[in-house]
């Protein structure tokens, strides 16, 4: 739900003085802080900033309060986001076979603990793979593809992108390589949801690899997409334990828990401004 809050996001070099601009700043825009974290990177050298504040009296106009806060912004280097709390985000999803995590997003858009707006829903696979799914009238569109076609079929996915203005693409178990010009394209702006604990068992079938490696404890890794395959910035990870009576299968299936709830926490983080990239790494601030 939109509030009248906003929440102000910042990085930029540690140096002495940045809290006081941000909150001198936000004082004599007439606004009170209403909740703050921060983190200080000795190894980078820079510091991380969220701040959710309202008008202490009267409504807040964030563009002139963009405008305004501009030349502190330059000051420090920042690089920084002011957003309305509460503001849904578009999302664009790509699914392949696995449907689990696709399920899962639409049902919690739809009971409102994600604030998001589904734009689309697109696959490799035709919608003869999801009637049993309650798309609830969302596009879907089906983009088949092969080594030949990849380029077209890319092109496809970042107009589809574009056209309805989505502020976030998600990987829900799609399962192709994005390219890197794709990758490029979708930069700071796309999930993928790994069914490993990376940084282990790359790749399309990680369950079989850790059946066979014969380890304990399984996992499932958000990040966001870079053309390095799986090696993305991290926003979250998760795991469970497992013993030697788990099959493949069984791995799969307690698999998809874990991706579920993984995929939803870093879509919920990084669509209520709380993940900041660092290089290659992020700093995401809890709620
Ligand atoms: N540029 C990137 N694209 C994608 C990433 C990524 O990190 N960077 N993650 C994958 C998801 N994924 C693992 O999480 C993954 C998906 C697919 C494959 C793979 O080898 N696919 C084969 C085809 C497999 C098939 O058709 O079933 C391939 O593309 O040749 C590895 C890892 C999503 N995209």
């Amino acid at each position: 739900m939109e509030t009248s809050a906003f929440i102000l996001k910042l990085a930029c070099p540690d140096r002495p003085g940045i809290v006081a601009a941000v909150s001198h700043f936000l004082l004599h825009a007439g606004c009170t802080i209403v909740e703050a974290q921060q983190f200080e990177d000795p190894t980078e050298k820079r510091f991380f900033m969220r701040v959710v504040f309202a008008g202490a009296g009267g409504e807040v106009e964030p563009a002139r309060l963009r405008a305004a806060f501009e030349p502190v912004a330059a000051q420090f280097a920042m690089q920084w986001s002011l957003t309305r709390q509460g503001e849904h985000k578009k999302v664009l999803i790509l699914v392949s076979k696995f449907d689990h995590c696709l399920v899962d997003l639409i049902y919690r858009a739809r009971i409102g603990e994600l604030p998001i707006d589904i734009t689309a829903v697109v696959s490799n696979h035709g919608a003869e793979n999801y009637r049993h799914i309650d798309f609830g009238g969302l596009p879907f569109h089906h983009l088949p593809v092969t080594k030949e076609t990849k380029p077209a079929q890319e092109r496809r996915i970042l107009e589809l992108v574009e056209e309805t203005g989505a502020d976030l693409v998600v990987l829900a178990r799609y399962m192709q390589v994005l390219s890197a010009e794709l990758s490029a394209g979708l930069a700071r702006r796309c999930i993928n949801i790994h069914h490993s604990f990376l940084p282990g068992f790359k790749g399309a079938k990680p369950y079989h690899q850790a059946h066979e490696r014969g380890v304990k404890l399984i996992g499932a890794t958000a990040h966001y997409v870079t053309d390095d395959l799986d090696e993305g910035p991290i926003i979250e990870q998760d795991v469970e334990r497992i013993s030697h009576y788990d099959s493949p299968e069984n791995l799969v299936r307690k698999g998809r828990d874990i991706e579920r709830r993984v995929l939803a926490r870093a879509v919920r983080y990084h669509v209520t401004d709380r993940v900041l990239l660092n290089g290659h790494r992020t700093v995401v601030f809890p709620d």
